[in-house]
């Protein structure tokens, strides 16, 4: 037996993960694994009353405490949210003292996978048309005074021509203060503040993991991605911005707003190439 496969093992005994087939709460039909996080075990299951595809996130077992308010805290931010391309929570439900989230399952391919599974490479122009979709759910998340705090490529996914958000287990109200923050180093700290600045920051590196899919490195030195990226210059003087390299955007409206400006320089430049 190698070691991965008995840890694997230990773990599913000790977290009490679930098989194929086992039915949950008299309903929910397990059909697969999708993977585990910090805070939780996440399934595809059938549900049995509508026949429908859910996603079902079974709570882990440590630190018990933290991990309950997280999940009564993700349950209460999806039920402010009534957004199509944010899943909607079904249902919620405990069984041997473990809460249960049942949510929509938002079929299709995460942007992680498009870059390193499939090989999918953005342009310029392709990668802030992708990021102003993005921007839409989030400024819609915003008015409703939440914060999303974990948009990276695993958690925007792209379905037909929609772009969904999903995971919102480090979602937080605006109205809340996060005790830890001033232990946290620089980089978690603009990931994790209460604050929409947070969410534009990380859509920064979610643009540059964009933006880098279609970069050919022409040497073995790692230089940094001012240097390495050919990006015109409106492309450049946005991305400091939202990395708060220079003055933080505060809302999404203003950073909406460059970017269409962007966009339409574009198509202008395109037309007077051809004429
Ligand atoms: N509503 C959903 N619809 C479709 N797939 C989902 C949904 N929620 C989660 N997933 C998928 O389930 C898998 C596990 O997700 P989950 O959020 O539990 O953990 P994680 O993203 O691996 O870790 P962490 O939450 O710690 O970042 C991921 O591949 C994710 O894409």
């Amino acid at each position: 037996m190698n070691l991965s496969y008995f840890f694997t093992n230990i773990q599913r005994i000790f977290e009490r993960r679930y098989k194929k087939g086992a039915v949950l709460y008299g309903r929910y039909e397990i059909i697969q694994e999708l993977g585990m996080g910090s805070y939780g075990i996440t399934y595809l299951a059938n549900d049995l009353h509508t026949n429908k595809q859910v996603v079902i996130k079974q709570m882990r077992k440590r630190k018990r405490k933290t991990r309950e308010d997280s999940f009564r805290r993700e349950a209460a931010i999806l039920r402010q949210l009534n957004h199509s391309q944010i899943p909607a929570l079904y249902d919620t439900f405990t069984v041997r003292h473990t809460p249960h989230l049942v949510m929509e399952y938002m079929e299709g391919d995460t942007v992680e996978s498009l870059i390193f599974a499939k090989g999918k490479v953005f342009t310029e122009e392709e990668a802030f048309q992708l990021l102003k979709q993005v921007l839409t759910i989030v400024e819609y998340i915003h008015a409703k005074g939440i914060v999303h705090r974990d948009l990276r490529i695993p958690n925007i996914l792209l379905r037909d021509e929609d772009v969904c958000i999903i995971d919102f287990g480090l979602a937080r109200f605006l109205s809340e203060q996060d005790p830890h923050i001033e232990t946290y180093i620089l980089e978690k700290k603009l990931r994790r503040q209460i604050d929409v600045k947070s969410d534009i920051y990380a859509l920064g590196h979610f643009l540059l993991f964009l933006l880098y899919s279609s970069y050919e490195p022409t040497t073995k030195e790692e230089r940094s991605w001012e240097e390495e990226l050919e990006i015109s210059n409106f492309a450049r003087t946005i991305l400091r911005r939202m990395l708060q390299i220079t003055e933080s955007y505060d809302e999404i409206a203003s950073l909406k707003e460059d970017i269409d400006c962007m966009l339409k320089r574009k198509e202008r430049n395109k037309h007077v190439i051809v004429s």
